[in-house]
């Protein structure tokens, strides 16, 4: 089977990757998926910026910025890789700011790279928060392994509270961590599929895991899908928020490598 790769202008956002050698979409969508100016695109990889959920103080929206539902300007790009621009006028923090966004990918048989650069065109510093929140499809979610993780504490969204860390994440119910510093790469092993994921991140040193489960399943996933992916996202947030000073730039980056 040839390679399949699909990316819509509006959110620049990448919504199934599988290569050639791959019997299994490495990338989870939606079967019930819709793109628009107020919905993103449930699966793929949504660009969360220039700001995460409702920001670092709660009252930013849209929810994770609106980088994920802002049509892109299409930029040339070398044979195998696109590049997106857009421009944002909100800052994380809600000031006026100009901050340009580059987003490209980068392919080869087993790999997906995904780079966001954030630059502040303004004057003034410029506060960012980003989050690659990918979707990787798994053939059943409460049977995958998440490893890389077993060390590092984390935020538990869903208790609200620091945890400590924990040996293996159960997945089931809703799944919503933000795991504060952690370098290594990140492994989702797949036994049903006889396949294991490998995700590097760069330019963020924290790592937000989620799955909604049955019950907190949003409206836009088919019945059943929580199932089918988990979200390891490499994100910038809160206190790793990037503060940039005029013309400064920052790259996130996340790679993911069909290991086997
Ligand atoms: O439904 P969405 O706006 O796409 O957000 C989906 C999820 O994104 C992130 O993983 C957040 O940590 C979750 O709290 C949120 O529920």
């Amino acid at each position: 089977m040839s390679e399949i790769i699909e990316q819509l202008v509006r959110g620049a956002h990448v919504t199934a990757w599988q290569p050639a050698a791959a019997a299994h979409p490495v990338l989870f969508s939606s079967s019930i998926a819709e793109s628009s100016a107020t919905r993103a695109w449930r699966g793929g990889v949504p660009i969360c910026a220039p700001w995460f959920a409702t920001g670092p103080d709660g009252s930013r929206s849209p929810s994770h910025g609106p980088a994920r539902t802002a049509v892109w300007q299409v930029l040339e790009a070398p044979a195998g890789q696109t590049r997106h621009r857009l421009v944002v006028d909100t800052d994380a923090a809600g000031r006026a700011a100009q901050i340009e966004l580059e987003f490209a990918t980068a392919r080869d048989g087993a790999s997906l790279e995904v780079a966001l650069t954030a630059r502040n065109l303004g004057d003034a510093e410029a506060l960012v928060e980003a989050a690659l929140h990918s979707y990787f499809a798994v053939s059943d979610v409460t049977a995958i392994e998440v490893r890389g993780l077993e060390q590092a504490p984390f935020f538990d969204k869903v208790a609200g509270a620091p945890a400590p860390a924990a040996a293996r994440i159960e997945f089931g119910g809703l799944v919503d961590r933000i795991y504060e510093s952690v370098d290594a790469p990140i492994e989702i092993v797949d036994a049903g599929w006889s396949r294991t994921l490998r995700i590097e991140r760069e330019g963020a040193a924290q790592a937000v895991v989620w799955n909604c489960g049955p019950d907190a399943a949003p409206g836009d996933l088919g019945p059943g899908e929580w199932r089918g992916f988990v979200c390891v996202e490499a994100a910038m947030l809160g206190d790793a928020a990037v503060t940039l000073a005029p013309e400064a730039t920052h790259r996130l980056v996340s790679r993911v490598t069909v290991v086997s």
